[in-house]
């Protein structure tokens, strides 16, 4: 076997343009990385690690053949990767079964062994967390655990309402979910219907919303939404599909204020609008986008000869814009929303409750899932608290800072594809924050992305293999691969769920091979019941995490500050329209250059930004370019199409 000594050190002999030795022509062409691995630890233990190695094949975790290429034009190329990672087999097995997670009832693993923590480490960072699990004690008590708004944080109370504070708000909770729970039974058995439908009921539900008010509910019915839903069970597709090509999506989301996609939703209803059931939901009240989506939609009943009221939902906090404008109107049913659960975690709320009810989900199982987290999260021995090693494992990969490494979040589950979205979410408006509970300037945050395996693996897995290390992967395993008596052979003794179980080890080992780290959380199947565990699983991590940083995990002012920008966008918008319309007045009419408008307008170093108002107005035929061209800014003259007169003396 050839013997080669690869230097691979901080003060390393490899200078560029330095070539390796090549084995001699007689020794194998293979060399086990055993013997480097081995060289490597006992020369260069305490060195700077190298780049990895470029292994052509996979192989247990010790070592992995490969062949030299041939005309490497760098040495380092052949540098064996210094890792502190354990590598040995045997170790990583007493690794993973000493630090295995189970919770037997949920069937819910979680798997730390592929995280590099240290015992050093764990003892250094106990403090913290005794710190933290005292920390979710008191929120859970009650505590003003959301300082920054004054605010209790409640959501754990939402799937266990005698955990809170006092009985008012737990009949608060109990009622809300009496009530919501009647009254989806009411608008599936057809006692609650729309004025005029063919079917004499609902059979379609478009919800209106954003962010938490959006994200938990499309996660939830991406991942449980049945196939035969009960509202769908009388309708007759042969005689809508002859009117529309729509694909017969119980639930529909108008998430955002894009024209175009708001369109797309009404026209895929179709008829259907007749027998849809619309929930506005908006903590606030006020979120610009919902607003508009509310306001869109409102025009597309009055279009279709529909009065929406009678088959409008809201859910948001008591006396808000939105719940007045449900009360005054006569909506058919106002939910609330409290204070104390913010939109990221509000998915237990009627916010993610009466969407999921509506599909004939079992909102008594995700329930009931969250709380059994809950309880298991309450432990403060961290080996045996799931949401504390995640909380754990979140901080050794990114030691503490957040700017190191991202989350990369990659269930092997068609269903579970929406889980990092919300994750996105959840994770990052909790964590990503300017400064620390004592004023520091911090930018905290880890970032978060992924789709689902194994598909991801022919999109950026190459990177995460191989190229710039500044992640953690998250896997979320699913046992059962389709119900029992549903399973076949593709092959002899080989099922295509057999092939998803054998993407995700093998992505997991390759990663790790090459010293990346992974953790990975392992339930049965996706039930009502596991998507709860979940969803209460990263709920707690992410608390537990924010005290481990001393941040402030329940607020979100970054947004407010795009809210205002936004705002200032659209007022100069109607500064520059009041210009061009005088100008458009005039006999004849009097073209402007972006300089004119914009000393009209006041605003001269707002020049570029009225440029691209005009660009966007011009765009939709809302002003016309009499000169010039957009690609030449300073080259147009605009104006109006027409001259509103009212608007001059507005
Ligand atoms: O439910 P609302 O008040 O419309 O807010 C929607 C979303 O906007 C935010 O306030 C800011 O992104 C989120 O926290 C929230 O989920």
């Amino acid at each position: 076997m050839a013997s080669i000594s690869r230097i691979c050190s901080s003060s390393s002999i490899f200078k560029p343009g330095t070539f390796i030795t090549k084995p001699s022509a007689s020794s194998s062409s293979t060399t086990s990385i055993s013997s480097i691995s081995i060289a490597s630890k006992s020369l260069f233990k305490e060195q700077v690690p190298c780049r990895s190695f470029r292994p052509h094949s996979l192989s247990p975790l010790n070592s992995v053949a490969r062949e030299i290429p041939t005309g490497l034009s760098s040495p380092s190329d052949f540098a064996p990767k210094i890792s502190a990672l354990e590598k040995d087999p045997h170790a990583l097995w007493k690794r993973y079964v000493d630090w295995l997670y189970q919770h037997k009832e949920l069937g819910l693993f979680l798997d730390v062994s592929r995280i590099g923590f240290t015992d050093e480490f764990l003892e250094k960072m106990e403090p913290k967390f005794q710190m933290a699990f005292k920390a979710m004690e008191e929120l859970e008590k009650g505590a003003i655990a959301n300082p920054d708004e004054g605010r209790m944080v409640g959501h754990y109370w939402l799937r266990n309402p005698k955990l809170a504070p006092n009985s008012f708000l737990r009949v608060q909770i109990e009622d809300t979910l009496d009530t919501l729970r009647t009254f989806a039974n009411d608008v599936i058995s057809g006692k609650i219907k729309p004025p005029s439908s063919p079917e004499g009921r609902f059979t379609q539900i478009l919800s209106v919303g954003i962010g938490g008010s959006a994200l938990g509910p499309q996660f939830v019915a991406e991942a449980l939404a049945p196939d035969n839903p009960p509202l769908k069970a009388s309708v007759d597709y042969q005689a809508i599909h002859n009117l529309v090509g729509t694909e017969h999506n119980l639930i529909r989301f108008i998430d955002n204020t894009d024209p175009a996609g708001i369109d797309h939703q009404i026209a895929q209803l179709g008829p259907e609008l007749a027998s849809t059931l619309v929930i506005v939901i908006s903590k606030s009240g006020g979120t610009p986008e919902t607003r508009n989506g509310l306001l869109e939609v409102q025009k597309a009943f009055r279009d279709a000869g529909l009065n929406f009221a009678k088959q409008g939902v809201a859910i948001t906090q008591k006396n808000s814009l939105l719940d007045n404008t449900a009360r005054i109107e006569g909506w058919v049913a106002r939910f609330p929303m409290f204070d104390w659960v913010g939109g990221r975690t509000s998915e237990m709320s009627a916010v993610g409750l009466l969407p999921a009810a509506l599909q004939g989900i079992d909102i008594q199982e995700m329930l009931v899932g969250a709380a059994m987290m809950d309880e298991a999260n309450q432990t403060t021995v961290l080996r045996n608290n799931p949401a504390a090693l995640l909380a754990m494992c979140w901080y050794w990969a990114t030691d503490g800072v957040g700017s190191k490494v991202d989350m990369v979040i990659l269930p092997y589950k068609d269903s579970l594809l929406l889980f990092s979205r919300y994750l996105q979410q959840l994770v990052m408006e909790s964590l990503g924050k300017e400064f620390d509970l004592d004023g520091n300037r911090v930018n905290q945050g880890i970032s978060v992305y992924g789709n689902k395996g194994s598909t991801d693996q022919h999109a950026y897995i190459q990177q995460l293999r191989e190229g710039v290390h500044n992640f953690f992967v998250t896997f979320i395993e699913v046992l059962r691969d389709r119900p029992p008596g549903h399973d076949w052979e593709l092959e002899p003794g080989v099922t295509c769920g057999d092939y998803l179980f054998g993407m995700l080890q093998g992505t997991r080992a390759a990663l790790y091979g090459n010293d990346r780290e992974s953790i990975t959380v392992t339930v049965q199947e996706v039930t009502p019941r596991s998507v709860g565990a979940l969803i209460a699983l990263y709920e707690r991590a992410v608390g537990i995490y924010a005290s481990l940083i001393n941040i402030n995990a329940y607020h979100q002012p970054g947004v407010e500050a795009g809210k205002k920008a936004a705002g200032e966008v659209l007022a100069l918008q109607k500064r520059v329209l009041a210009v061009l319309n005088e100008a458009s007045c005039k006999e004849p009419v009097e073209p402007l250059t972006l300089e004119e408008v914009a000393d009209r307008c006041h605003a001269p170093e707002q020049i570029e930004m009225i440029y691209k108002i005009i660009a966007h107005m011009a765009a939709n035929d809302r002003a016309l370019i009499a000169e010039g061209s957009c690609g030449s800014p300073r080259s147009i003259k605009v104006f109006l199409g027409e001259c509103n007169v009212d608007e001059m003396y507005a």
